[in-house]
């Protein structure tokens, strides 16, 4: 998680227009996930426009990396079972079958892992991690992968590129590995980029430098990014729009700025009162834990640690309504 400390430069306005309908480039509709009897992910609805910025926010073991995965299709059926639709393009992802996701994989769907030393493998120079992508999606000649390589290591700030693809990724820096994963998931100009903690595995002084780079990269080729993020603030000072997730559900979706500003479901109150500023009150922790898969309560899911929770709370889950310019699903709304 990023320290509230670290500075980053406020979005513009230009890059948040608001795009006509036809636009959609990713929308999930009812998306149910089941692991055996545990439903982890349950009726999630969400919409991303071309060139928007999302942020999924929550808690540990809310689901956020569970959809990431489902999104890119390294989590599907028969690991697990799958209802509902998501929809990229307008080409249903969850009937593809492993060979077409692979053409989609790596593409027109880019993504980042939280820790570089993981994803990248320790026998490949950066150079061939790199010019993977470039040989498997475009079918680049090695002289025009190697060059394409450079001008990727080049737009990512990795200095002197024609030396460094050569080397290991042990030999690079923690925020330099993080930097040659951003320049994999750009090298086929995805349309699509899902960021999963891109810096909690780095240097609170490196972390501001990646979020931005990310951002600068996704904005100039116009693409979208999903960013799965533990922190309100920091996902509302870099994203368009916020997706607060609960135990496997969507409660609370808008424009970052209002889930901010002024949250309306008691989850994502209870998170902002996490955020840790300077001089303000004491730090307010959500009481309880998110609850365990094979014990998850039958209304609404976050009952059980809310404040205003009252008895229809406990039998019924609310759905996604409008209100005030967003969607929450709180049956009890100031
Ligand atoms: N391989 C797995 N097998 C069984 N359950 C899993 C597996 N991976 C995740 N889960 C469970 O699925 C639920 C959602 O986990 P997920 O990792 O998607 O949450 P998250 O919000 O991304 O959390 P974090 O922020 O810690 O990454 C959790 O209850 C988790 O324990």
């Amino acid at each position: 998680m990023m320290p509230h400390a670290v500075a980053l430069a406020p979005r513009s306005s230009e890059n948040v227009a608001v795009q006509p309908d036809e636009e959609v480039l990713l929308d999930i509709r009812e998306f149910t996930l089941r692991r055996g009897n545990a439903v982890v992910l349950d009726g999630v609805n969400l919409t991303l426009r071309r060139g928007e910025t999302l942020g999924l926010i929550g808690e540990s073991g809310a689901g956020k990396s569970t959809l990431a995965m489902a999104i890119i299709g390294l989590l599907r059926p028969p690991e697990v079972e799958v209802a509902g639709a998501l929809r990229f393009c307008g080409t249903e992802l969850t009937s593809l079958r492993e060979a077409e996701y692979r053409r989609l994989r790596g593409n027109k769907i880019g993504l980042i892992f939280q820790d570089a030393t993981v994803a990248l493998n320790p026998c490949y120079t950066v150079g061939e991690h790199i010019a993977e992508p470039l040989k498997r999606h475009l079918g680049l000649s090695k002289y025009d992968r190697r060059e394409r390589a450079v001008e990727l290591m080049q737009s990512v700030g990795i200095p002197e590129p024609r030396l460094r693809l050569e080397a290991y990724p042990h030999e690079l820096s923690g925020g330099m590995q993080q930097r040659v994963m951003i320049a994999i998931a750009l090298a086929c100009n995805p349309q699509l980029l899902l960021a999963d903690e891109p810096t909690s595995a780095l240097d609170v002084t490196i972390q501001a430098q990646i979020m931005e780079l990310i951002l600068d990269r996704v904005r100039a080729l116009n693409s979208s990014v999903v960013f799965v993020l533990h922190d309100l603030a920091l996902g509302a000072q870099v994203c368009d729009r916020i997706a607060v997730m609960y135990a496997g559900q969507i409660v609370e979706e808008g424009p970052s700025e209002h889930v901010l500003a002024r949250p309306l479901h008691p989850y994502t109150q209870g998170l902002k009162s996490c955020v840790v500023e300077l001089g303000s009150k004491a730090l307010e922790p959500i009481p309880g834990h998110i609850p365990s898969l094979d014990a998850m309560p039958a209304g609404c899911r976050f009952a059980p640690r809310c404040p205003k929770a009252q008895a229809v709370c406990g039998e019924h889950r609310p759905t996604l309504e409008k209100r005030d310019g967003r969607l929450v699903a709180c049956w009890f709304i100031d």
